[in-house]
């Protein structure tokens, strides 16, 4: 696509494109072609008339979600480590209900056998119909009781882990826009969304269904080892003496078992996700270097060994689930034995061998549910713990409680001894000294990898020094608060990212509360009106996610007139490293006038162009800064500028 010729569009776009690849389809009238209306060829914009009455019902349905308590800082909250317990906090009465909810469930889930029992013994053995009716219509009311106390409960833990997760993707959302930029060098993409999606989900999922069920089955164990204790010491004491330490066997060897498979599956479904989310990433380079098939068969070997971690699981499961089953019916088999023997003998009615048989039942089905549950329970607690290891992360670039904003600063940068490195002992930056005046525009050329962009990082506070300390305007940048530090400094950085939104989005990405006008002149100070007005939507023109409907050009000058619209005091612009055609060039250049006229600059230049026109320039290399001073006294020193400059003149 040539830079100005098709607007915003991107590949496939405009008019007549299929709506869902027609985001870029704005309106671009090409060449006569069909003027097409606002909203056109994308998709979902515009309700249809005939649907407003129903689309305005629902939205007076939609809940109120009030300002999120949660906003950002760059101070971590001092809410202690999470811990299950700290995340139910501050929703204590909802947790409270579904406490008292699930003790009402429980009792009424049990209620069933000992009403069998007395149907038999009191109704139907003394033939008294009375009875038997009364006992079964109590059933009736317990099972329809115990039903609406199931929903009102599991009402109450869905909110309480709807709530208790919104909480939780907020603040972890928020220590991730806290952390610095080392991290995400360290931490895979792929690796941190795992954290917000299938660990919070698995939380999620244990604090709507798995704690209450624990504890719906664990009361239910314990409520019936009472009910059979008080019915008969004898035969409660034998049954559950030939049961039990079967059970324990199993349920130890299966906890065991599924530690070792849980951590199987998170291992694989982290490395899955990367794989995933590097692909996606990559897509561009991958299908131009037709990586698709090897890639599929790396993808195949990742999803392979999620799948065996899946098999392992689902093999203990089929083990541990039929397993206790049989103990369970070889205890009811031994219990029909002893217990009928004693209902012969006149030591038990038949109402209570039947209790206990039903009761036997119901006592075995928790401990299945118990173990399946612990795995659920597992989940979350590990979930647990890779969250709490997140938000306990500190930043490597604090903002210290002392932080003092930064007032308006004049513009004077000074590296004082600076020594850093992206790794210990490896150090990219040696003992730097070097001063920028205000309102002066330093280039920093040099070879590739020689720290250049890691300087600008650096005045950025992307990183802090391992040594030595930055000043702006004499003050120490560490001592400032990070927010009133970049609102003074605006950066270009080499790849200028771009979001899904409009062009109004973007371009007032620093400074969202700034008016149209000031956006315009924004627009117009990089030169791209033409462009923007060419679209039908204007300012309201959507980009693509990572702006890829607009060409790389258009990128840096829409990365122009978001910091020339921020209006800042220093500007750090690390030059894009691709080629541009002449005219784009020129438009970029005359855009970079425009930004840097009376501010400082700090300018990463990959062009000697671009570096001639600083007041003053410095050649670096890894070992430090080589030469200073301006285009003409570096030409005539004859040093390394001077020869980079013969070489560069000799080929243009
Ligand atoms: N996040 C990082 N983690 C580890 N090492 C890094 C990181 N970023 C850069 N480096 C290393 O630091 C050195 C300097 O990198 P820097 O990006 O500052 O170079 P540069 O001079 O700007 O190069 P170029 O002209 O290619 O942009 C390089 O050797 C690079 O490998």
């Amino acid at each position: 696509m040539s830079m100005f010729g098709g607007g915003f569009g991107g590949p496939g776009a405009g008019p007549g494109s299929a709506p869902m690849g027609g985001l870029g389809g704005i309106g671009v009238n090409r060449g006569g072609g069909r003027q097409v209306g606002a909203g056109e060829g994308l998709p979902f914009a515009g309700i249809p008339a005939e649907l407003m009455a129903g689309v305005a019902k629902l939205e007076r349905s939609e809940p109120d979600h009030a300002e999120p308590a949660d906003t950002f800082t760059h101070q971590p909250p001092r809410t202690g480590p999470l811990t299950m317990v700290s995340l139910i906090r501050g929703h204590g009465r909802t947790f409270a209900v579904a406490v008292a909810l699930v003790i009402v469930e429980t009792l009424l889930l049990q209620a069933g056998p000992l009403l069998v029992q007395i149907g038999i013994d009191h109704g139907i053995v003394p033939r008294d119909f009375d009875i038997v009716l009364l006992a079964a219509g109590l059933f009736a009311a317990s099972v329809i009781a115990g039903w609406a106390a199931s929903g009102a409960r599991m009402r109450q833990t869905g909110r309480l882990a709807a709530d208790t997760m919104r909480d939780l993707r907020v603040r972890v959302f928020a220590q991730l826009q806290r952390l610095s930029m080392d991290y995400y060098t360290r931490e895979k993409a792929g690796v941190i969304m795992t954290r917000m999606t299938s660990d919070v989900e698995a939380l999620q999922q244990l604090f709507q269904e798995g704690l209450a069920q624990f504890a719906v089955q664990g009361l239910t164990m314990v409520v019936v080892t009472v009910v059979l204790f008080s019915y008969n010491v004898q035969l409660a004491s034998i049954t559950l003496f030939l049961v039990v330490p079967l059970l324990l066997v199993a349920s130890l060897w299966f906890r065991k078992a599924s530690d070792v498979g849980y951590r199987r599956q998170r291992d694989t479904i982290g490395a899955m996700f990367s794989d995933l989310s590097e692909n996606l990433y990559g897509v561009r380079v991958i299908t131009a270097h037709n990586r698709q098939e090897r890639n599929t068969a790396a993808h195949r070997a990742v999803v392979g060994a999620y799948r065996d971690a899946n098999d392992f699981t689902g093999h203990i499961n089929a083990i541990y689930g039929p397993g206790t089953s049989v103990i369970g019916m070889l205890g009811l088999a031994a219990l029909l034995l002893i217990g009928g023997n004693m209902v012969l003998d006149g030591d038990l009615r038949i109402g209570e061998l039947t209790a206990f048989v039903l009761y036997l039942n119901a006592f075995f089905a928790p401990v299945q549910q118990l173990v399946q549950l612990y795995t659920n329970y597992q989940q979350g607690r590990a979930a647990v713990l890779k969250l709490r290891e997140l938000l306990a992360a500190a930043p490597t670039v604090p903002e210290t409680p002392q932080a003092q904003p930064l007032p308006r600063v004049r513009g004077e940068i000074v590296f004082s001894g600076v020594t850093f490195g992206y790794e210990p002992g490896r150090p990219v930056l040696r003992d730097v000294e070097l001063r920028i005046a205000p309102g002066e525009t330093l280039a920093v050329v040099g070879p590739t990898g020689a720290g250049k962009s890691t300087l600008a990082k650096l005045v950025t506070r992307l990183h802090d020094p391992d040594s030595g300390r930055i000043l702006i305007d004499g003050v120490d940048l560490r001592s400032v608060t990070l927010a009133s530090l970049r609102r003074q400094i605006g950066v270009v950085p080499q790849e200028p990212f771009m979001f899904v939104g409009s062009l109004r989005d973007n371009i007032a990405f620093a400074r969202p509360e700034a008016t149209d006008d000031e956006i315009w002149s924004a627009v117009d100070a990089v030169g791209l009106r033409e462009l923007v007005e060419r679209t039908q939507l204007g300012l309201d023109a959507p980009l693509h996610e990572r702006g890829q409907s607009v060409s790389s050009g258009q990128r840096q000058l829409l990365a122009l007139a978001r910091a020339f619209l921020a209006q800042p005091r220093v500007v750090v612009l690390d030059e894009a490293t691709s080629n541009l055609d002449l005219r784009s060039e020129l438009l970029v250049e005359r855009a970079l006038d425009r930004l840097l006229d009376g501010r400082t600059a700090l300018l990463i230049a990959h062009r000697l162009s671009t570096a001639m026109r600083a007041d003053r320039i410095i050649v670096v290399d890894a070992s430090g800064i080589l030469e200073s001073g301006s285009h003409a006294e570096l030409v005539a020193t004859g040093g390394h500028y001077a020869g980079m400059y013969a070489t560069w003149s000799a080929r243009t």
